[in-house]
C-alpha cells in the first residue's frame, strides 16, 4: 500500500544506521540541508569536507546519504570492482515512472548486457551518419536566432536541440509529428523534476505520465517499419543492434532506450553550450582561435574526418565540462554492508559522489575557479594527475555510453555559429545558475550574436 510519502520526489528513506559517520542533521529541522542543497551546492559541500573531511553524512531532500568525495572516492565508487554500488537503486526513485528500464536503471551483469548490444548504435559508421543529418538543421537553426539583439541563449538552444533530438533520435521528419513528440518529451522532462507526484490531470506529473505514453505510442506503432529498414537515427540503430555474440534488444527494450536516450542527452548537451557560451562571450580571445580553427574546415558542413581538427574547441568544451559539470552529483545506494573509509555503512545507505567539488579541489587544479581549457592540453594535461579527478561523464561501467556522440553535437553546433558570428554580453555580466539537479543558468543567459565581417 502507498503511503503519503510516496507521492513526494525521492521518498525513500536511507536508513538511519549512519549516525556514526561525521556530519549534522543540518540547517533546518526536517528540510535540513535541502534549501542550501538547491541554491548552492558547491558551498554546502566545500563548507562540510572543511569540518569534516571527504566523507560525512548528508540531510537534504528528506534523504540521508553519506557523501564521499575526491578522486580516489570517485574511482571507488564509479570503478566498483566489488559490485557494491546500484546505479538502479539511487535513479529508480527518480526516473522509474517516466523513464524506465534505461541503461541508468540497470545494474551490473544486465546492465552490461544491455549495454553491449547499444555500443553498436555509437560506433563510426552511426556517428557519422548522425553528423549528417545533423548538420543542415544545425547550420539553419543557427541561422535562425536573433541578430544584433540580446535573447535568452538557454532556451533558443534547447528549442533547437529539440528539435534536432527528434530527428536523430527518434528518426521524426519536421511537422506535427515532430511537435507532439517534442512536447510529450518535455513534459515527461519536467515531471523528472517534479516534487509531488499525484496522479491528477493538470499537473506536471500527470502531463509527465501523458507524455511518456506519447513517446511510447509513437515508438510502438513505428517500430515494425523501422525493423524493416535501416535509418540514421537512434531509434532505427538500436533495432538492428547486435553485440559480438549476436544477441539483439527485445520491442520494449528498444522503446526503453530510445526514450532514455533522449533523456540522457538534452539537458546535458543544453547545460554544456550553455557554459561554452557563457565561457566564450567572457573569453573573446577565445572565440577568436576557434573562428580560426573552423576557418581550416572547407564546405558548409563539419565532417567525421573533420572533427579531429577541432582542437581547441575540444579544449574549450573540457574546460567548460570541467566548471560547470551538467550532472553535479552522482548518486548510489549500497547493496550490501561494506567498510569504506574507516566507516562500516549498512546496505541500502544512499551514496553520492560529486565531480563539481572534485573538478574545484586546489590539490588537482591549478587556479581551478580560472577559464583556461589549456590546461587540458597534451602538454600540461592537468587532468590526467589522477583518472577519475575529471569525471563530467562519469567512469567505470556507467560512464556516459553518449560522450563521443555529445563531442560531435557541441563540435558541430559551434562550427555553425563561430564560423560566422561572434558571441557578446553585458558589460560586467555573471551568469546566475543553479548547479542542481543539472546545472543551469537561472537567468536564461541573455547574449548578442554579431555577424562577423
Ligand atoms: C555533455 C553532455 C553529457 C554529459 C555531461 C553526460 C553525463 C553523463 C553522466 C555523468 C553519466 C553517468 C551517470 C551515472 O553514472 O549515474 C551519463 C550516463 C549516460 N549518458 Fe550521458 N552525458 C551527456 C550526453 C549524453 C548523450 C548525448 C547521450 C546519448 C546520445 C547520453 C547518454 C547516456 C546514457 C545512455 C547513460 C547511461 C550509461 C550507463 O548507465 O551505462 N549522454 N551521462
Amino acid at each position: 500500500m502507498k503511503t503519503p510519502t510516496d507521492y513526494l520526489a525521492l521518498p525513500r528513506k536511507s536508513t538511519d544506521d549512519i549516525m556514526h559517520v561525521p556530519g549534522d542533521k543540518g540547517a533546518l529541522p526536517i528540510l535540513g540541508d535541502t534549501v542550501e542543497f538547491l541554491t548552492d551546492y558547491l558551498g554546502l559541500v566545500t563548507r562540510k569536507h572543511k569540518l569534516y573531511g571527504p566523507i560525512f553524512r548528508n540531510n537534504a531532500l528528506l534523504q540521508r546519504s553519506v557523501a564521499l568525495l575526491g578522486p580516489e572516492a570517485n574511482e571507488l565508487v564509479l570503478k566498483d570492482s566489488g559490485k557494491i554500488f546500484s546505479s538502479k537503486k539511487a535513479w529508480d526513485p527518480i526516473l522509474d515512472r517516466l523513464f524506465p528500464d534505461g541503461l541508468m536503471l540497470r545494474d551490473f551483469d544486465e546492465h552490461r548486457f544491455h549495454r553491449r548490444i547499444l555500443q553498436a548504435a555509437f560506433k563510426k559508421d552511426a556517428l557519422q551518419g548522425y553528423l549528417d543529418e545533423m548538420n543542415p538543421r544545425m547550420r539553419e537553426g543557427v541561422a535562425a536566432f536573433p541578430k544584433q539583439v540580446e535573447f535568452g541563449f538557454k532556451d533558443s538552444i534547447k528549442s533547437l536541440l529539440l528539435d534536432v533530438a527528434a530527428q536523430v533520435f527518434m528518426g521524426v521528419k519536421m511537422g506535427n509529428e515532430a511537435d507532439a513528440i517534442n512536447k510529450g518529451f518535455l513534459h515527461a522532462m519536467e515531471a523528472s523534476l517534479a516534487v509531488v507526484k499525484l496522479p491528477i490531470p493538470g499537473t506536471t506529473w500527470q502531463k509527465g505520465l501523458n507524455g511518456r505514453k506519447t513517446l511510447k505510442n509513437f515508438i510502438e506503432k513505428h517500430i515494425e517499419a523501422k525493423r524493416a529498414t535501416e535509418s540514421s537515427d537512434f531509434f532505427s540503430q538500436f533495432c538492428h543492434a547486435k553485440d559480438e555474440d549476436g544477441n539483439t534488444l527485445s520491442d520494449e527494450a528498444v522503446r526503453d532506450h530510445t526514450i532514455f536516450l533522449l533523456f540522457a542527452a538534452h539537458d546535458t548537451t543544453t547545460s554544456t553550450l550553455c557554459s561554452i557560451i557563457y565561457a566564450l562571450a567572457k573569453n573573446p580571445e577565445w572565440q577568436d582561435i576557434l573562428y580560426q580553427e573552423c576557418q581550416q574546415i572547407e564546405g558548409d558542413n563539419l565532417g567525421y574526418d573533420d572533427l579531429p581538427k577541432l582542437e581547441k574547441a575540444a579544449l574549450v568544451m573540457k574546460e567548460a565540462l570541467r566548471m560547470y559539470p551538467p550532472v553535479p552529483a552522482i548518486p548510489r545506494r549500497l547493496i550490501k554492508e561494506t567498510e569504506i573509509m574507516g566507516y562500516t555503512l549498512p546496505a541500502n545507505t544512499g551514496i553520492g559522489i560529486s565531480p563539481l567539488f572534485t573538478h574545484y579541489m586546489e590539490e588537482w587544479w591549478t587556479e581551478p575557479k580560472k577559464f583556461d581549457p589549456e590546461r587540458f592540453s597534451a602538454e600540461r594535461a592537468e587532468h590526467k594527475r589522477h583518472l577519475y579527478q575529471w569525471i563530467p561523464f562519469g567512469g567505470g561501467g556507467h560512464k556516459c555510453i553518449g560522450l563521443n556522440f555529445a563531442e560531435m553535437q557541441v563540435k558541430l553546433f559551434m562550427f555553425h555559429l563561430l564560423r560566422n558570428y561572434t558571441i557578446s554580453v553585458k558589460p560586467g555580466y555573471e551568469m546566475k545558475y543553479n548547479a542542481v539537479p543539472i546545472s543551469f543558468p537561472t537567468d536564461g543567459l541573455p547574449v548578442t550574436l554579431t555577424a562577423r565581417k
